[in-house]
């Protein structure tokens, strides 16, 4: 079986992003490749990175409306990317356009909260109550459009999949016991996000940053 853990790459430097995958890449399940890769390096980045033979998530959260976003699905057709995202308070028409618009060989997976945000970010825009009622009511909206999946953090992830049993679940925001949180609000380490029912872990800076990345993807691994 394939490892769980999805590397993010984020950098608008293909060099390093190639230098990273090859590190790594007997210990990750997948390459995560995120606007900053995206917006720098578009498609010919992208088939780049397919040459190491990993699973390719495209992570774009695109947000639009239905029209442009589908539109915007159709145009990624040719890479296949394993996994796509979209937001999903673009709305029930917008993930459903997203869907039928993405090839058969792509999850199409949505965003809910942002792990970088808490209950007082969510009061700044608007949204009243917890964290927790928002992505289940995101993640009730998203299964309903027919996505294939969320992504959450592991503090909802058990509540989530106990309503969608067989959705995809993707969890970033994914510290080791003492990591640094950086921007991450709601984090859980790699064990709590799988035992809690994560589909993937997506896992950026604590490999990225470390000074022996393909040691720091393997010790994540060894907690699986
Ligand atoms: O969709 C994502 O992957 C995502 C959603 C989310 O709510 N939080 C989140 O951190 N991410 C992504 O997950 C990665 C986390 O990176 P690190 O915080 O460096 O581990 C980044 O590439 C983010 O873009």
């Amino acid at each position: 079986m394939s490892s769980p853990l999805y590397v993010a790459i984020d950098t608008p430097d293909l060099g390093k992003a190639q230098n990273l995958a090859q590190q790594v890449r007997h210990h990750v399940g997948g390459l995560k490749l995120g606007l900053e890769f995206f917006c720098a390096n578009g498609h010919h980045g992208v088939h780049e990175m397919m040459k190491f033979g990993l699973p390719i998530f495209l992570d774009l959260k695109l947000h639009d409306i239905p029209n442009t976003v589908a539109k915007a699905v159709q145009a990624l057709h040719m890479l296949e990317p394993a996994i796509l995202t979209v937001h999903a308070a673009g709305g029930r028409a917008m993930l459903e356009d997203a869907k039928a618009a993405a090839g058969i060989k792509t999850k199409v997976v949505a965003v809910t909260v942002l792990t970088s945000l808490d209950d007082a970010d969510l009061l700044d825009i608007g949204v009243g109550g917890k964290a927790e009622d928002q992505v289940r009511r995101l993640a009730d909206l998203a299964q309903n459009a027919g996505l294939d999946g969320i992504v959450c953090s592991g503090e909802e992830v058990a509540m989530v999949k106990k309503h969608w049993p067989d959705g995809f679940f993707v969890v970033p925001g994914v510290r080791p016991a003492g990591g640094a949180m950086g921007d991450q609000k709601r984090a859980v380490t790699p064990r709590q996000a799988l035992d809690r029912g994560a589909s993937i872990l997506v896992v950026g800076r604590p490999i990225s940053l470390a000074e022996n990345p393909d040691l720091a993807a393997r010790e994540i691994e060894a907690t699986l």
